[in-house]
């Protein structure tokens, strides 16, 4: 067996033989002839060495602080940097790019792969192209490069059809027909990563599904809430606002991700699972709305308007949007997509993480918006 190459310990756990350092049970015999107990103390262990592609965005720079405070070396991978962070190591190219992936998974045992296109954009062709062809190429380069886990960002959307689901849990079938061409392509993304998972090549993934991310620096739940706001167009409650929805703070999506890591080895149920990740407090999607706007000092919404006229008009909107797109492209806020996600249920039960790896969110709900309302100076009411 060559240098870089991992073997499966007797034990379960997962040997590295890069550089002589066995993750679990270092008396086991197996690691104990490979090892060099001198190095052992010294040098960080490969189970801590990790890339994070998708590492400048919302979720990924929250991952890489916590790894970094962890202990973790850690590689970024974006298409962009956006930050500088002691430690940390950014190679900054297009996750479509083989030979430019390499580089930053060098040495590197394991990879969050956290990158997609914005949901928001209808560029089909780039869904395609990163969530699909791109995710293909990352399993590819973990491969040659000898990476032993790859831990994915999916999404809990992903048996999301429009209508209700009340605490679904991971075996409920992937979407028929996802509500937009983003989930079509996280679908394809997470069957491709699942079904790489191989034991005997001793290459281990797991699909971590969260569900409405929010907390500091995130770009769109409490941007696009202000801004609906600030047009005044933040007036209606859509149905009788009794809809359950999961919104999961990013701390408590970022530890369900570490956990993932910690906890796939060849002989754990991880292997080649998909597990949600929720902060297991589900909330109505309208009283949740209302606290982070209340909180930046605007008013909450007061009047009920039927989902069904809603939603009828937000598809009238959005064929006309398409029907005038070879002359002026139109942006509607209310898309069928939005109104199906303000309007329904649809909360995730993360029994299977409890579990299989002894998940429990570490921010509670209450907690987790007071801190989000603060980070958002600039978007209160009148800045
Ligand atoms: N936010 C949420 O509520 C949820 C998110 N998810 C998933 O979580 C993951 C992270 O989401 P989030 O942090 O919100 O998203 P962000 O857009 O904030 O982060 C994604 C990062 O990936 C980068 N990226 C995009 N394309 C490429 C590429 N071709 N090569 C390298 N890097 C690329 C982006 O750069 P750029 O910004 O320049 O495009 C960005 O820095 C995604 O996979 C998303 O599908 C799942 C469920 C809910
Ligand atoms: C739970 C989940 C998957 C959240 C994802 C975040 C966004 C999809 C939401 C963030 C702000 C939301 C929002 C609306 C829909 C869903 C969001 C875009 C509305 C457009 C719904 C209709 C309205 O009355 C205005 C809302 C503004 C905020």
């Amino acid at each position: 067996m060559g240098i870089g190459f991992s073997a499966l310990c007797p034990y379960g756990s997962v040997c590295f033989l890069r550089d002589h350092y066995c993750s679990a049970r270092v008396s086991s015999d197996c690691c104990k002839e490979r090892r060099d107990p001198h190095m052992a103390t010294r040098v960080r262990p490969s189970s801590k060495r990790c890339a994070i592609i998708g590492g400048s965005g919302f979720l990924g720079r929250h991952l890489v602080e916590r790894l970094v405070d962890k202990g973790y070396t850690v590689n970024v991978f974006d298409i962009r940097q956006a930050y500088e962070l002691p430690g940390v190591t950014f190679h900054q190219g297009d996750l479509c790019d083989r030979q430019a992936l390499l580089v930053a998974l060098k040495e590197v045992s394991v990879v969050f792969h956290c990158a997609s296109p914005a949901p928001a954009s209808d560029d089909r062709a780039l869904f395609q192209r990163v969530n699909i062809d791109g995710t293909r190429t990352v399993i590819q380069a973990c491969h040659e490069a000898g990476v032993q886990k790859l831990i994915l960002t999916s999404s809990a959307s992903v048996v999301f059809e429009g209508t209700d689901i009340k605490n679904g849990r991971e075996d409920l079938p992937y979407a028929k027909k996802p509500i937009d061409y983003y989930t079509e392509t996280k679908i394809q993304q997470e069957k491709l990563v699942l079904e790489a998972c191989s034991k005997d090549k001793g290459f281990l993934t797991v699909a971590i599904r969260p569900h409405g991310i929010f907390g500091p620096r995130d770009p769109q739940l409490v941007p696009i809430l202000v801004d609906t706001a600030r047009r005044g167009k933040m007036k209606f409650i859509i149905g009788d606002g009794s809809n359950l929805v999961d919104f999961t703070y990013v701390e408590n999506v970022v530890h369900g991700h570490i956990l993932a890591a910690e906890h796939l080895k060849a002989d754990s149920p991880l292997c080649g699972q998909a597990y949600h990740i929720t902060n297991d407090e589900p909330v109505r999607f309208w009283d949740f709305m209302s606290q982070i706007l209340v909180g930046l000092g605007y008013s909450a919404p007061r009047y009920h308007l039927p989902y069904t006229l809603v939603y009828g008009i937000a598809l009238l909107l959005w064929l006309i949007a398409v029907l005038l797109r070879p002359l002026i492209r139109i942006k509607p806020t209310f898309t069928p997509m939005r109104v199906a996600l303000a309007g329904t249920h649809h909360y995730y039960s993360c029994a299977r993480a409890k579990k299989d790896m002894g998940y429990q969110p570490l921010v509670p709900l209450r907690e987790a918006i007071v801190r989000t309302v603060e980070s958002y100076p600039h978007l209160r009411k009148g800045k």
